[in-house]
Protein backbone atom coordinates (compact mmCIF):
# COMPACT_ATOMS: atom_id res chain seq x y z
CA UNK A 1 0.00 0.00 0.00
CA UNK A 2 1.15 3.31 -1.25
CA UNK A 3 1.10 5.87 2.51
CA UNK A 4 0.03 9.12 1.02
CA UNK A 5 -0.08 12.03 3.39
CA UNK A 6 -2.37 14.50 2.34
CA UNK A 7 -0.93 18.30 3.47
CA UNK A 8 -4.12 20.72 3.16
CA UNK A 9 -7.34 19.61 3.71
CA UNK A 10 -9.16 22.46 1.64
CA UNK A 11 -11.19 22.26 -1.44
CA UNK A 12 -8.84 19.85 -3.27
CA UNK A 13 -7.26 18.09 -0.20
CA UNK A 14 -10.32 16.60 1.24
CA UNK A 15 -11.41 15.31 -2.39
CA UNK A 16 -7.62 13.88 -2.78
CA UNK A 17 -7.91 12.24 0.54
CA UNK A 18 -11.04 10.42 -0.17
CA UNK A 19 -9.88 9.49 -3.70
CA UNK A 20 -6.85 7.90 -2.23
CA UNK A 21 -9.16 6.01 0.47
CA UNK A 22 -10.94 4.23 -2.40
CA UNK A 23 -8.23 3.21 -4.03
CA UNK A 24 -7.04 -0.72 -2.92
CA UNK A 25 -3.32 0.14 -3.06
CA UNK A 26 -2.84 3.31 -1.43
CA UNK A 27 -4.02 4.65 2.21
CA UNK A 28 -4.84 8.16 3.94
CA UNK A 29 -2.48 7.95 6.10
CA UNK A 30 -2.89 11.43 7.33
CA UNK A 31 -4.34 15.11 6.59
CA UNK A 32 -3.18 18.93 7.67
CA UNK A 33 -5.09 21.26 8.88
CA UNK A 34 -4.13 24.99 10.08
CA UNK A 35 -7.26 26.05 12.40
CA UNK A 36 -10.62 24.23 13.96
CA UNK A 37 -12.89 24.26 10.95
CA UNK A 38 -15.86 22.76 9.34
CA UNK A 39 -13.67 20.18 7.42
CA UNK A 40 -11.41 19.13 10.69
CA UNK A 41 -14.30 18.01 11.87
CA UNK A 42 -15.08 16.07 8.11
CA UNK A 43 -11.22 14.20 8.38
CA UNK A 44 -12.63 13.24 12.27
CA UNK A 45 -15.42 11.93 11.09
CA UNK A 46 -13.68 10.24 7.44
CA UNK A 47 -11.06 8.72 10.40
CA UNK A 48 -8.08 10.22 9.17
CA UNK A 49 -5.74 10.99 11.44
CA UNK A 50 -5.42 14.88 11.90
CA UNK A 51 -1.63 16.88 11.95
CA UNK A 52 -1.14 20.28 12.43
CA UNK A 53 1.36 22.72 11.31
CA UNK A 54 1.67 24.71 14.74
CA UNK A 55 1.61 22.36 17.53
CA UNK A 56 0.60 25.32 19.86
CA UNK A 57 -2.74 24.82 18.69
CA UNK A 58 -3.03 21.54 19.75
CA UNK A 59 -5.07 22.45 22.88
CA UNK A 60 -7.94 24.31 20.62
CA UNK A 61 -8.53 21.84 18.42
CA UNK A 62 -8.46 19.18 21.22
CA UNK A 63 -11.12 21.63 23.34
CA UNK A 64 -13.00 21.27 19.94
CA UNK A 65 -13.30 17.77 20.14
CA UNK A 66 -10.82 16.92 17.88
CA UNK A 67 -7.53 14.30 18.40
CA UNK A 68 -4.64 15.81 16.69
CA UNK A 69 -1.99 12.88 15.71
CA UNK A 70 1.28 15.07 15.53
CA UNK A 71 2.98 18.00 13.81
CA UNK A 72 3.08 17.93 10.16
CA UNK A 73 6.48 17.47 9.94
CA UNK A 74 5.60 13.79 11.43
CA UNK A 75 2.84 13.24 9.02
CA UNK A 76 5.10 13.80 6.23
CA UNK A 77 8.23 10.62 7.98
CA UNK A 78 5.33 8.12 8.06
CA UNK A 79 4.37 8.95 4.41
CA UNK A 80 6.29 7.27 1.09
CA UNK A 81 4.43 10.54 -1.36
CA UNK A 82 2.89 14.17 0.04
CA UNK A 83 0.26 15.41 -2.12
CA UNK A 84 0.34 19.41 -1.36
CA UNK A 85 -2.89 20.68 -1.65
CA UNK A 86 -2.08 23.89 0.56
CA UNK A 87 -3.24 27.41 -1.00
CA UNK A 88 -0.99 28.75 -4.10
CA UNK A 89 1.97 29.64 -3.22
CA UNK A 90 2.35 28.03 -0.02
CA UNK A 91 3.22 24.79 -1.83
CA UNK A 92 6.48 26.52 -2.87
CA UNK A 93 7.67 27.31 1.17
CA UNK A 94 6.74 23.75 1.95
CA UNK A 95 9.07 21.84 -0.82
CA UNK A 96 12.38 22.44 1.10
CA UNK A 97 10.83 20.28 4.03
CA UNK A 98 10.30 17.59 1.05
CA UNK A 99 13.28 18.17 0.08
CA UNK A 100 14.91 17.49 3.72
CA UNK A 101 12.57 14.39 4.20
CA UNK A 102 13.47 12.96 0.73
CA UNK A 103 9.88 12.64 0.12
CA UNK A 104 8.15 12.48 -3.71
CA UNK A 105 5.21 15.25 -3.17
CA UNK A 106 2.99 16.29 -6.51
CA UNK A 107 2.17 20.34 -6.07
CA UNK A 108 -0.82 21.68 -7.40
CA UNK A 109 -1.94 24.46 -10.36
CA UNK A 110 -1.67 27.15 -7.77
CA UNK A 111 1.83 26.69 -7.81
CA UNK A 112 4.17 27.63 -10.68
CA UNK A 113 5.70 24.93 -13.29
CA UNK A 114 9.04 25.37 -11.65
CA UNK A 115 8.14 24.60 -8.20
CA UNK A 116 8.05 21.19 -9.57
CA UNK A 117 10.04 21.02 -12.64
CA UNK A 118 7.91 18.53 -14.26
CA UNK A 119 3.76 19.22 -15.22
CA UNK A 120 1.38 16.05 -14.97
CA UNK A 121 -1.41 14.97 -16.66
CA UNK A 122 -2.28 11.42 -16.80
CA UNK A 123 -3.03 10.90 -20.79
CA UNK A 124 -0.36 13.52 -22.22
CA UNK A 125 2.72 12.31 -19.63
CA UNK A 126 2.46 9.78 -17.08
CA UNK A 127 5.62 7.80 -18.46
CA UNK A 128 7.74 11.00 -17.72
CA UNK A 129 6.85 10.74 -14.19
CA UNK A 130 8.69 8.06 -12.93
CA UNK A 131 12.17 9.78 -13.22
CA UNK A 132 10.70 12.87 -10.81
CA UNK A 133 11.23 13.88 -6.90
CA UNK A 134 7.70 16.10 -7.35
CA UNK A 135 5.15 16.58 -10.03
CA UNK A 136 2.77 19.36 -10.57
CA UNK A 137 -1.08 18.84 -11.58
CA UNK A 138 -2.04 21.49 -13.69
CA UNK A 139 -4.80 23.79 -13.16
CA UNK A 140 -8.63 22.64 -13.15
CA UNK A 141 -8.81 24.88 -16.44
CA UNK A 142 -5.51 23.49 -17.76
CA UNK A 143 -6.30 19.82 -17.17
CA UNK A 144 -9.93 20.31 -19.01
CA UNK A 145 -7.62 21.89 -21.69
CA UNK A 146 -5.17 19.29 -21.75
CA UNK A 147 -7.15 16.29 -21.58
CA UNK A 148 -9.48 17.73 -25.46
CA UNK A 149 -6.43 18.80 -27.03
CA UNK A 150 -4.57 15.79 -26.58
CA UNK A 151 -7.19 12.99 -27.53
CA UNK A 152 -7.97 15.47 -30.84
CA UNK A 153 -3.73 16.01 -31.02
CA UNK A 154 -3.65 12.14 -30.91
CA UNK A 155 -6.70 11.31 -33.10
CA UNK A 156 -5.82 14.41 -36.02
CA UNK A 157 -3.34 16.67 -35.18
CA UNK A 158 -4.01 19.99 -33.74
CA UNK A 159 -2.48 22.56 -35.59
CA UNK A 160 -3.76 25.07 -33.41
CA UNK A 161 -5.83 25.84 -30.19
CA UNK A 162 -7.65 29.37 -29.57
CA UNK A 163 -9.97 28.75 -26.06
CA UNK A 164 -11.98 31.19 -24.20
CA UNK A 165 -12.36 30.44 -20.36
CA UNK A 166 -15.27 31.95 -18.79
CA UNK A 167 -14.53 31.29 -14.88
CA UNK A 168 -16.36 30.53 -12.26
CA UNK A 169 -15.52 33.60 -9.30
CA UNK A 170 -15.47 31.69 -6.54
CA UNK A 171 -15.87 27.99 -4.85
CA UNK A 172 -19.30 27.66 -3.33
CA UNK A 173 -18.33 27.69 0.50
CA UNK A 174 -16.03 30.76 -0.34
CA UNK A 175 -17.92 33.73 0.73
CA UNK A 176 -15.81 36.19 0.84
CA UNK A 177 -14.54 36.39 -2.98
CA UNK A 178 -16.32 38.50 -5.26
CA UNK A 179 -17.48 39.39 -8.46
CA UNK A 180 -21.00 40.04 -7.29
CA UNK A 181 -22.12 42.02 -10.50
CA UNK A 182 -19.31 42.23 -13.06
CA UNK A 183 -17.90 40.42 -15.45
CA UNK A 184 -13.99 40.71 -14.77
CA UNK A 185 -11.15 40.63 -17.75
CA UNK A 186 -8.88 37.96 -15.86
CA UNK A 187 -6.36 39.61 -17.35
CA UNK A 188 -7.10 41.95 -19.65
CA UNK A 189 -4.19 41.06 -21.48
CA UNK A 190 -3.41 38.27 -23.42
CA UNK A 191 -2.87 35.24 -23.36
CA UNK A 192 -4.63 34.39 -20.28
CA UNK A 193 -1.76 31.33 -18.01
CA UNK A 194 -3.61 28.64 -19.54
CA UNK A 195 -2.30 28.43 -22.84
CA UNK A 196 1.39 28.40 -21.46
CA UNK A 197 0.43 26.43 -18.92
CA UNK A 198 -0.90 23.86 -21.38
CA UNK A 199 2.41 23.69 -22.97
CA UNK A 200 3.99 22.61 -19.81
CA UNK A 201 2.39 19.10 -20.38
CA UNK A 202 2.08 19.79 -24.38
CA UNK A 203 4.81 21.99 -25.63
CA UNK A 204 4.50 21.48 -29.15
CA UNK A 205 0.78 23.05 -29.47
CA UNK A 206 0.44 26.74 -30.88
CA UNK A 207 -2.46 27.90 -28.12
CA UNK A 208 -3.72 31.35 -27.36
CA UNK A 209 -6.08 31.51 -24.45
CA UNK A 210 -7.83 33.90 -22.99
CA UNK A 211 -10.24 34.08 -19.58
CA UNK A 212 -12.74 36.09 -18.20
CA UNK A 213 -14.52 36.03 -14.48
CA UNK A 214 -18.43 35.64 -13.66
CA UNK A 215 -20.47 35.58 -10.57
CA UNK A 216 -20.77 32.01 -10.05
CA UNK A 217 -19.25 29.09 -8.36
CA UNK A 218 -20.02 26.16 -10.37
CA UNK A 219 -18.49 25.13 -13.13
CA UNK A 220 -16.11 27.15 -15.96
CA UNK A 221 -17.39 27.00 -19.09
CA UNK A 222 -14.58 27.32 -22.14
CA UNK A 223 -15.51 28.13 -25.72
CA UNK A 224 -12.68 26.01 -27.86
CA UNK A 225 -11.42 26.15 -31.24
CA UNK A 226 -8.96 24.47 -32.81
CA UNK A 227 -7.55 24.30 -36.56
CA UNK A 228 -6.67 20.46 -36.88
CA UNK A 229 -3.78 18.73 -39.44
CA UNK A 230 -5.90 16.00 -40.71
CA UNK A 231 -9.69 16.84 -42.19
CA UNK A 232 -12.31 14.83 -40.05
CA UNK A 233 -16.16 14.65 -39.72
CA UNK A 234 -18.48 15.67 -36.26
CA UNK A 235 -19.28 11.90 -36.06
CA UNK A 236 -15.15 11.06 -36.01
CA UNK A 237 -14.61 13.64 -33.40
CA UNK A 238 -17.70 12.60 -31.31
CA UNK A 239 -16.10 9.00 -31.29
CA UNK A 240 -12.79 9.89 -29.83
CA UNK A 241 -14.26 11.79 -27.19
CA UNK A 242 -17.00 8.82 -26.41
CA UNK A 243 -13.89 6.31 -25.99
CA UNK A 244 -12.10 8.79 -23.69
CA UNK A 245 -12.81 7.74 -19.89
CA UNK A 246 -12.35 11.35 -19.03
CA UNK A 247 -14.62 13.31 -21.29
CA UNK A 248 -17.99 13.22 -20.97
CA UNK A 249 -20.67 13.92 -23.54
CA UNK A 250 -23.54 16.64 -22.13
CA UNK A 251 -25.89 14.91 -24.55
CA UNK A 252 -28.58 17.18 -26.80
CA UNK A 253 -31.32 14.82 -24.89
CA UNK A 254 -30.91 15.67 -21.43
CA UNK A 255 -31.79 19.27 -22.31
CA UNK A 256 -28.74 20.88 -20.65
CA UNK A 257 -27.46 23.87 -21.57
CA UNK A 258 -25.79 25.39 -18.39
CA UNK A 259 -23.77 25.27 -15.53
CA UNK A 260 -26.64 25.19 -13.19
CA UNK A 261 -28.55 21.76 -14.64
CA UNK A 262 -24.94 20.15 -15.44
CA UNK A 263 -24.59 20.34 -11.71
CA UNK A 264 -28.22 19.21 -11.18
CA UNK A 265 -27.34 16.01 -13.34
CA UNK A 266 -24.46 15.46 -11.00
CA UNK A 267 -26.22 15.18 -7.95
CA UNK A 268 -29.04 13.21 -9.18
CA UNK A 269 -26.45 10.52 -10.75
CA UNK A 270 -25.54 10.35 -6.84
CA UNK A 271 -21.72 11.85 -7.98
CA UNK A 272 -20.17 12.56 -4.22
CA UNK A 273 -20.23 16.17 -3.32
CA UNK A 274 -21.87 16.52 -6.82
CA UNK A 275 -18.45 16.13 -8.49
CA UNK A 276 -17.91 16.12 -12.57
CA UNK A 277 -14.37 14.53 -12.86
CA UNK A 278 -14.41 14.54 -16.19
CA UNK A 279 -14.74 17.14 -19.20
CA UNK A 280 -18.29 17.72 -20.05
CA UNK A 281 -18.49 18.39 -23.57
CA UNK A 282 -21.37 19.92 -25.03
CA UNK A 283 -22.51 17.35 -27.80
CA UNK A 284 -24.42 19.92 -29.78
CA UNK A 285 -21.89 22.36 -29.76
CA UNK A 286 -19.54 19.89 -31.26
CA UNK A 287 -19.06 21.30 -34.83
CA UNK A 288 -16.41 20.46 -37.83
CA UNK A 289 -16.22 23.30 -40.19
CA UNK A 290 -14.25 22.45 -43.60
CA UNK A 291 -12.83 19.54 -42.87
CA UNK A 292 -10.33 21.14 -40.40
CA UNK A 293 -11.80 23.59 -38.19
CA UNK A 294 -13.34 22.06 -34.47
CA UNK A 295 -15.31 24.17 -32.00
CA UNK A 296 -17.00 23.15 -29.13
CA UNK A 297 -17.98 24.63 -25.52
CA UNK A 298 -17.15 22.63 -22.16
CA UNK A 299 -17.58 22.55 -18.84
CA UNK A 300 -15.09 21.97 -16.43
CA UNK A 301 -15.77 21.34 -12.47
CA UNK A 302 -13.22 23.22 -10.71
CA UNK A 303 -13.49 21.93 -7.47
CA UNK A 304 -13.66 17.76 -9.35
CA UNK A 305 -11.47 17.50 -12.41
CA UNK A 306 -7.85 17.25 -11.01
CA UNK A 307 -8.66 14.84 -8.13
CA UNK A 308 -8.40 11.56 -10.36
CA UNK A 309 -5.31 13.25 -11.91
CA UNK A 310 -3.50 13.45 -8.72
CA UNK A 311 -5.00 9.70 -7.82
CA UNK A 312 -2.82 8.87 -11.27
CA UNK A 313 0.36 10.73 -10.39
CA UNK A 314 0.71 9.46 -7.15
CA UNK A 315 1.17 6.03 -9.02
CA UNK A 316 2.91 7.61 -11.73
CA UNK A 317 5.75 9.31 -9.31
CA UNK A 318 5.94 6.02 -7.15
CA UNK A 319 6.83 3.30 -10.37
CA UNK A 320 4.23 1.23 -8.91
CA UNK A 321 2.05 1.05 -12.11
CA UNK A 322 4.01 1.51 -15.25
CA UNK A 323 1.08 1.41 -17.90
CA UNK A 324 -0.92 4.69 -17.71
CA UNK A 325 -3.76 3.43 -18.74
CA UNK A 326 -3.72 0.89 -16.29
CA UNK A 327 -3.57 3.25 -13.68
CA UNK A 328 -6.47 5.74 -15.07
CA UNK A 329 -8.69 2.29 -15.16
CA UNK A 330 -8.28 2.03 -11.40
CA UNK A 331 -8.64 5.61 -10.28
CA UNK A 332 -11.95 5.25 -12.44
CA UNK A 333 -13.30 2.17 -10.89
CA UNK A 334 -12.42 2.87 -7.66
CA UNK A 335 -14.37 6.44 -7.36
CA UNK A 336 -17.12 5.09 -9.86
CA UNK A 337 -15.92 7.56 -13.00
CA UNK A 338 -17.94 6.60 -15.63
CA UNK A 339 -17.97 9.80 -18.23
CA UNK A 340 -21.62 11.40 -18.54
CA UNK A 341 -23.07 10.49 -22.28
N1 LIG B 1 -10.44 25.24 -5.72
C1 LIG B 1 -10.21 25.06 -7.00
O1 LIG B 1 -11.10 25.32 -7.82
C2 LIG B 1 -8.92 24.54 -7.49
C3 LIG B 1 -7.75 24.71 -6.81
N2 LIG B 1 -6.56 24.27 -7.33
C4 LIG B 1 -5.32 24.50 -6.64
O2 LIG B 1 -5.25 23.60 -5.51
C5 LIG B 1 -4.53 24.22 -4.43
C6 LIG B 1 -5.42 24.23 -3.21
O3 LIG B 1 -6.57 25.01 -3.48
P1 LIG B 1 -7.90 24.85 -2.62
O4 LIG B 1 -8.11 23.43 -2.24
O5 LIG B 1 -8.96 25.54 -3.39
O6 LIG B 1 -7.54 25.70 -1.34
P2 LIG B 1 -8.33 25.77 0.03
O7 LIG B 1 -8.07 27.10 0.60
O8 LIG B 1 -9.74 25.29 -0.14
O9 LIG B 1 -7.60 24.67 0.92
C7 LIG B 1 -6.27 24.81 1.35
C8 LIG B 1 -6.10 24.06 2.66
O10 LIG B 1 -4.75 24.18 3.09
C9 LIG B 1 -4.71 24.50 4.48
N3 LIG B 1 -3.46 25.25 4.70
C10 LIG B 1 -3.23 26.56 4.54
N4 LIG B 1 -1.93 26.84 4.81
C11 LIG B 1 -1.37 25.67 5.14
C12 LIG B 1 -0.05 25.30 5.55
N5 LIG B 1 0.92 26.21 5.65
N6 LIG B 1 0.19 23.99 5.82
C13 LIG B 1 -0.80 23.06 5.73
N7 LIG B 1 -2.06 23.38 5.36
C14 LIG B 1 -2.33 24.66 5.07
C15 LIG B 1 -5.97 25.30 4.72
O11 LIG B 1 -6.35 25.19 6.07
C16 LIG B 1 -6.96 24.61 3.80
O12 LIG B 1 -7.54 23.50 4.48
C17 LIG B 1 -4.11 25.60 -4.97
O13 LIG B 1 -2.84 25.48 -5.56
C18 LIG B 1 -5.15 25.89 -6.05
O14 LIG B 1 -4.71 26.80 -7.01
C19 LIG B 1 -6.52 23.55 -8.50
C20 LIG B 1 -7.66 23.29 -9.20
C21 LIG B 1 -8.93 23.82 -8.78
O1 LIG C 1 -7.15 26.27 -10.96
C1 LIG C 1 -8.16 26.95 -11.07
O2 LIG C 1 -8.37 27.81 -12.09
P1 LIG C 1 -7.40 28.07 -13.34
O3 LIG C 1 -7.33 26.78 -14.11
O4 LIG C 1 -8.08 29.13 -14.10
O5 LIG C 1 -6.06 28.47 -12.80
C2 LIG C 1 -9.16 26.90 -9.97
O6 LIG C 1 -10.45 27.20 -10.42
C3 LIG C 1 -8.73 27.85 -8.88
O7 LIG C 1 -8.86 29.13 -9.36
P2 LIG C 1 -8.83 30.42 -8.41
O8 LIG C 1 -7.41 30.93 -8.48
O9 LIG C 1 -9.81 31.36 -9.04
O10 LIG C 1 -9.24 29.98 -7.02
Amino acid sequence: MIKVAINGFGTIGKRVADAVAAQPDMEVIGVSKTSVSAEAYIAKERGYPLYIADLSKRETFEKAGIEVAGDVEAMLKAADIVVDATPGGVGEKNRPIYERLGKKAIFQGGEDHEVAGFSFNAHANYKEAEKHQFARVVSCNSTGLVRIIHALDQAFGVARVRAVMVRRAADPDDVKRGPVDAIVLNPATIPSHHGPDVNTVLPHINIVTLAMIVPTTFMHMHSIQMDLKKETTREEVLKVFENHSRIGLVRKATGIKSNAQLREYTQDLGRPRTDLWENGVFEESVSILDGKEFYCFQAIHQEADVVPENIDCIRALMGTVKDPQESIRMTNEALGLVAIG
